[in-house]
Parts: structure tokens; C-alpha cells; sequence
């Protein structure tokens, strides 16, 4: 049995384009329509700002206060998270380089954003990822670990733990600093995160592969995923791929001080997507197709976290509906509906939702002025 979780209020202060704005839910899904550049996707962004990280933007926080405020944005929510009703107060404290992001659950102050994902998962779908399967492998890289990350709040910190050293260790080889001790510790130490990061990778895709399609699942077609590089296939107990790549970073210092950077680990795998009822690369697939995929792709995380988690995440998906037939809209909103969460979903022209029906709390959003 799969638990929702759904957002009751939001209250935003000095967030992007609002200077203040209340919305007050009631645990349907949220239509946010509005002309362009009226504020749905800064407010679907303040949602994802109930999340680790910073937001479904990578913003830089500062950017995110609203121009012309005096102080940092805040966001208050009310929540039926994971673990109850629960409150978040989350915003920012300070300026220009100096802003930090705070955190208050329940009124308390807590010591890391991370412990959000005690009450939450957030997943989104925005614009900016349609050009996932033909852009930069550091894209798909990202996209893969943000799917590791919903499942298992630790990988973030192995990721900055690895990046952290592998930094150390490129600095000392461009010095020419080749003392061999310092630099087996720093080694053995990105041996161990990089190994780990991979495999925690790995289980992610074996998990997504392993999900049972749903009847409906032809109008998005699944996605047949797969690591390429760095030790996308090598199997072996953990310590000994360990061993392994200490040994490569060892042997191939010379190489790596030549290049600048270090040429081998975890921060150069890529992730590969095939369109698994046709069969050829996903890059390869028209625009329409490689939107389906991804949301295919998207639908089928949003499952496996509900199964692994108990709870069924909340979704944002901005502009997704206008890419769509009627008759592929109506099967998303069947799918989204399935899955027993909260979604959000944006866009222009609110026909374009008509399918959802009454299954859905539809906001007029115009000129920083939320109407429900
Ligand atoms: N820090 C900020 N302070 C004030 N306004 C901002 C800030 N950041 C962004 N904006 C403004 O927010 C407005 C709304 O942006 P948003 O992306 O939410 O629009 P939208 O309704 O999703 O539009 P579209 O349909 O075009 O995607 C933009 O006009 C932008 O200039």
C-alpha cells in the first residue's frame, strides 16, 4: 500500500517574482496556468526548494530573492510528509556570496537541508532536460545521480567527498608534488567513493530495469538503461574493484599531471538510454519520442520510489502537456494519477488539461497573484 504525500499550504516571501503569495491545497493534483513569464515555474521551483539542492533551476541562491527585497526568500510549508503533518520553514540568510540556505522543521532549526528527505521526495520534469539524451554526458550524469539520490540521501556527500579529493589530488600532480604517501591516501580514498558511487549507480539502473510495465505503459515507452565506463560492467567484490582503481590512479599519475585532471573514475561515466521497443539509441529517437522516453523514464522512478519508500513522491512537471496528443495526455494524467501522489504540472492554455477533470485544483497564476 503506497502512502501520498501532498502539500496542504505555501506560503512564499521574496521568492523570484512574488512578494508574497499563499496557496492553500487540498491534496488534489495542482494545475498552474498563466500567460509566459507569469510565475508557474518559479513557484513550481519554490516546491523543489522543499527538497535538498537547489531547486529544479540549480539556482544560485542569491538569484532566487526576489529583486529589489531587503532580506533572503523564505518558503513555509505544511506538509503530509512521510512522517506526518509536518512543517517546513526553509529560505535564505545573508547576501551575494555569503547566502546560506536554512532550514526549520516543526519551528526547530535543523543542522542539514538533507533531513527533508525524511518527510519528502520531490521528482521533476522541466524544459531545461530536453536535451538530456543529446547534450553533455555531465547532464546524464547529474540526472542519474539526482535518481540515486531520491533513493539513497548519502550518495550526495560521496559525490562531493570523491569530487573533494579528486580536486586534492589534481592540484598536488599540477605542482608537481609527487609525494607518493600523500597521494595513495588521497587515492585510496577516492577508490573507495568512486567505487561505491558506481555500484550505488548500478543498483539504481538494475532497480529501474527491473520494474514490471504497467498495461497502459506503450504511450511512454520504457527506457533500456546502462552505465558506459569506468567499471560499467567489471564485476567483483567492492574491495577488490577497490584495489583496482587505486592501482589505475596510482600507475597513471604521470598521465594525469600531463592532462590537468584526472582521466579515470566516476566523474567520466555516462549514462546510455535505447528506446527498448525500437531498439536504437535514444539520441537517435525525434524530438517527440525522446520526450516520451523521459517521461516514460520519469514515471517509472516516481514508481520504484513509491515501492521502495512506501510513499508516493510529489511530481513537477513543467510543460509537459502541450508536447502531447490528447490521447497521450490523457494516459499521462491516468499514469500520474496511478502512482497516488501530488503532481504539479504547468502551462499556458488550461484546456490542455480538460482530462484531468476534478482530480485536479486548477490556479490562474498572473502577474505574481495566485487565483484559485
Ligand atoms: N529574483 C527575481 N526577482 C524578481 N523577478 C524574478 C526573479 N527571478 C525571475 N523573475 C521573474 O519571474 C518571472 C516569471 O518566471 P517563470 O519562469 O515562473 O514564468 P512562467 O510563468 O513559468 O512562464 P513561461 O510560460 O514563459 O515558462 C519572469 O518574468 C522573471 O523575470
Amino acid at each position: 500500500m503506497t502512502h501520498k504525500t501532498s502539500i496542504h499550504r505555501l506560503k512564499l516571501t521574496d521568492f523570484r517574482n512574488y512578494p508574497t503569495a499563499t496557496l492553500a491545497l487540498d491534496g488534489r493534483h495542482v494545475v498552474l496556468t498563466g500567460e509566459n513569464g507569469a510565475g508557474k515555474t518559479n513557484l513550481m521551483e519554490a516546491v523543489s526548494f522543499l527538497s535538498p539542492g537547489r531547486g529544479l533551476r540549480r539556482a544560485v541562491l542569491a538569484d532566487v530573492v526576489r529583486v529589489g527585497a531587503t532580506g533572503g526568500f523564505s518558503i513555509f510549508a505544511e506538509v503530509e510528509g512521510m512522517e506526518g503533518v509536518v512543517e517546513i520553514g526553509t529560505g535564505t540568510e545573508g547576501e551575494g556570496e555569503t547566502v546560506v540556505r536554512r532550514l526549520r522543521l516543526n519551528g526547530t532549526p535543523t543542522r542539514s537541508v538533507d533531513e527533508l528527505t525524511d518527510h519528502l521526495r520531490i521528482l521533476w520534469l522541466t524544459p531545461s532536460m530536453d536535451g538530456l539524451f543529446t547534450g553533455p554526458a555531465a547532464d546524464r550524469r547529474r540526472f542519474l545521480d539526482r535518481l540515486v539520490l531520491s533513493l539513497d540521501p548519502a550518495h550526495g556527500r560521496r559525490a562531493s567527498d570523491f569530487e573533494r579529493a579528486m580536486r586534492s589530488r589534481n592540484r598536488l600532480l599540477s605542482e608537481g608534488r609527487f609525494d607518493p604517501a600523500w597521494l595513495t591516501g588521497i587515492e585510496q580514498q577516492m577508490a573507495a567513493l568512486g567505487v561505491a558511487m558506481t555500484l550505488a549507480r548500478r543498483e539504481m539502473l538494475g532497480l529501474l530495469a527491473g520494474l514490471a510495465r504497467s498495461p497502459d505503459d506503450s504511450s511512454f515507452p520504457s527506457a533500456q538503461l546502462a552505465l558506459k565506463g569506468f567499471f560499467d560492467k567489471t564485476e567483483g567484490p567492492a574491495i577488490e574493484l577497490e584495489d583496482r582503481y587505486g592501482e589505475a590512479l596510482a600507475s597513471g599519475r604521470y598521465r594525469d599531471a600531463a592532462a590537468g585532471r584526472t582521466l579515470e573514475g566516476p566523474h567520466r561515466a555516462d549514462l546510455l538510454v535505447r528506446h527498448a521497443d525500437k531498439d536504437i539509441e535514444a539520441e537517435r529517437c525525434s524530438t517527440g519520442e525522446q520526450k516520451a522516453l523521459l517521461v516514460g523514464l520519469i514515471l517509472a522512478h516516481a514508481k520504484l520510489v513509491a515501492t521502495m519508500t512506501g510513499h508516493a513522491p510529489i511530481l513537477l512537471l513543467d510543460e509537459i502537456a502541450a508536447h502531447f496528443d490528447e490521447g497521450r495526455r490523457a494516459a499521462l494524467f491516468n499514469r500520474i494519477d496511478a502512482l497516488g501522489g501530488q503532481a504539479f504540472m504547468t502551462g499556458t492554455d488550461r484546456s490542455m488539461f480538460s482530462a484531468l477533470g476534478e482530480r485536479a485544483q486548477f490556479i490562474t497564476v498572473r502577474d505574481s497573484v495566485l487565483v484559485a
